[in-house]
């Protein structure tokens, strides 16, 4: 019988951390699967053997912007628990951050269980925003490169405390990962990077219960006539479109696709889209309004480095300084910054970018029912970005200057204006309300019986650390749900 023919347990769309999370968990419970990609395989560069990892610049010049894995394969690896403030709605200057359905409770256990699959390296120490865990990390943190030790003693010194940042890469005795300076934004070609498909998508095909169709796009979701039931997809497959049928969907096609998938799915019974009774979907886009800070000591290159390992987390909660969170600061990967800007400005980026221990400072940008996404016909043609608390994020820059100023860098260059939304999450969020959300507690969309989404989209807000565990766990969380579901249980496997 062809692929096509077939009659799953589940089809997934989407095979980034959410998608391919879900696809593990769901063939450990016992379910036969459908995973559908758009992209392919990213595979190791023959001519370009002896560089360990790819840029992203690189990969786009030759066409590559999707793939099995999703953003995860490029990502920085610093996977971090929400923290306990996140799930409460929280007082920021622009309004009030939402509040999740759960509370960090009940999500604990995945987040433990997704720590152990992504074998997380981190440790509690020095990281005062840490919320309470079940059982220490997976592994032991990865150890500050000698320059970066150094920094931290000197930011120690100044009374502040400095945190690991919790990292999926694969080191230690065996491993494969060698702490090179190619990590964050780059594909690493050794798969020492734990991204979603090294991590758990391999150990899926292993069960033999997933099949993974790679360059296939979901266009919309079926539904039955009333509109309660998914049953399954269209999707495009080398020219062709093709129904594919099953027990339940799960749409994890990132935070643009999945709403845009969503919307397309419009149909007599839901003729403003699936999820969109209410005009949600795609709405309350929230995130990190994130920008760069360029310490510098002198006018030498910094050697290459893992340098990646430690934030400051100290500034997670309201204080006396300042009545709302300000974000955290977190050493950046060295990637080729430049590579992003436009060309007149390489050169000066560049310079600075090479001689300067690049951080990431990052703020929560709150969502509103006007942030997010404008769909035309059966395309986006605008995104609203969500309310940014730049004057926090401002506060919490003075604070970055000052201590890398204190701990020796003669000169701290931080442009005023943030300089993107990052880690874009909540665009179909989960919530008790129809009327403010896409999504109910379980992560099925509202007035639906087996439709869920699994992915970035769900976060009804982001804190200001990174989102991705967040998905993964989530993800483990939505598999168990739908593993217990009769709708699973009685489809017969072919
Ligand atoms: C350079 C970089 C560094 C990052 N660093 C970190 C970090 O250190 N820590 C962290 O937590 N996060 C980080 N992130 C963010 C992280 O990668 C994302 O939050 C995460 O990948 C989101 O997972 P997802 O499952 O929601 O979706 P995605 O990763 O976006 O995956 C969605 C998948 O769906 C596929 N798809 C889309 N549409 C369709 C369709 N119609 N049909 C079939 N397939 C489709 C896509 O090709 C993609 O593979 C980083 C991101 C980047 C780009």
């Amino acid at each position: 019988m062809s692929l096509f023919q077939q009659r799953y347990d589940v089809v997934i769309v989407g095979s980034g951390p959410g998608g391919s999370t879900l696809a593990y968990s769901l063939a450990r419970h016992g379910c036969r699967i459908l995973l559908l990609e758009e992209g392919d395989f990213l595979q190791p560069d023959p001519a370009r053997a002896e560089v360990t990892a790819i840029s992203m610049g690189e990969l786009q010049r030759k066409g590559l912007r999707k793939y099995v894995g999703g953003s995860s394969k490029l990502y920085g690896a610093a996977l971090y628990r929400m923290r306990e403030i996140d799930f409460r709605a929280t007082a920021t200057e622009t309004g009030e951050s939402s509040a999740w359905p759960i509370s960090y409770a009940d999500l604990e256990p995945y987040y433990a269980q997704a720590e152990r699959l992504y074998g997380v390296r981190g440790s509690p120490e020095g990281d005062p925003s840490e919320p309470p865990r079940s059982g220490p990390f997976p592994h032991g943190p990865i150890p500050h490169e000698p320059y970066i030790a150094e920094v931290v003693e000197r930011i120690r010194a100044q009374g502040l405390p400095v945190a690991y940042i919790p990292k999926a890469v694969d080191h230690g005795p065996g491993g494969r990962c060698v702490l090179c300076a190619t990590c964050d934004g780059y594909y690493c070609q050794r798969d020492a990077k734990l991204d979603a498909e090294v991590a758990v998508l391999r150990p899926a095909l292993l069960t033999g219960r997933v099949q993974l169709l790679t360059r296939a796009r979901c266009l919309k979701v079926l539904t039955t006539p009333d509109g309660r039931s998914a049953t399954g997809i269209l999707l495009e497959h080398e020219g062709a479109r093709h129904e594919v049928h099953a027990g339940v969907v799960a749409v994890c096609a990132g935070v643009t696709q999945t709403p845009l998938i969503l919307w397309r799915s419009r149909n007599g019974a839901h003729p403003q889209g699936i999820g969109n009774a209410t005009g949600c979907l795609g709405r309350y886009l929230a995130g990190h309004t994130a920008g760069m800070l360029f310490p510098i000591r002198n006018l030498r290159k910094v050697p290459p480095l893992h340098q990646k390992t430690f934030a400051i987390n100290a500034y997670y909660e309201p204080s006396a300084d300042w009545p709302y969170p300000l974000g955290v600061i977190q050493a950046a990967g060295q990637f080729p910054l430049w590579e992003s800007v436009p060309g007149f400005m390489r050169p000066f980026v560049k310079f600075i970018a090479q001689r300067s221990l690049m951080c990431f400072l990052m703020t929560e940008a709150v969502p509103s029912k006007d942030s997010g996404l404008r769909f035309d016909g059966d395309r986006i043609v605008g995104m609203r970005r969500p309310l940014r608390n730049m004057r926090t994020y401002r506060k919490l820059r003075e604070h970055a200057v000052r201590i890398f100023k204190d701990a020796g860098y003669g000169w701290v260059y931080s442009p005023r204006t943030p300089v993107a939304l990052w880690h874009p999450v909540g665009t179909a969020r989960f919530g008790t309300d129809p009327a403010t959300s896409v999504l109910d507690p379980d992560c099925r969309v509202h007035g639906m019986d087996n439709l869920y989404v699994a992915d970035s989209c769900f976060l009804p807000s982001a804190g200001a650390v990174n989102t991705s565990l967040s998905v993964i766990a989530m993800a483990l969380r939505v598999a168990a749900t739908i593993a217990r579901t009769p709708t699973v249980s009685s489809v017969p496997a072919a």
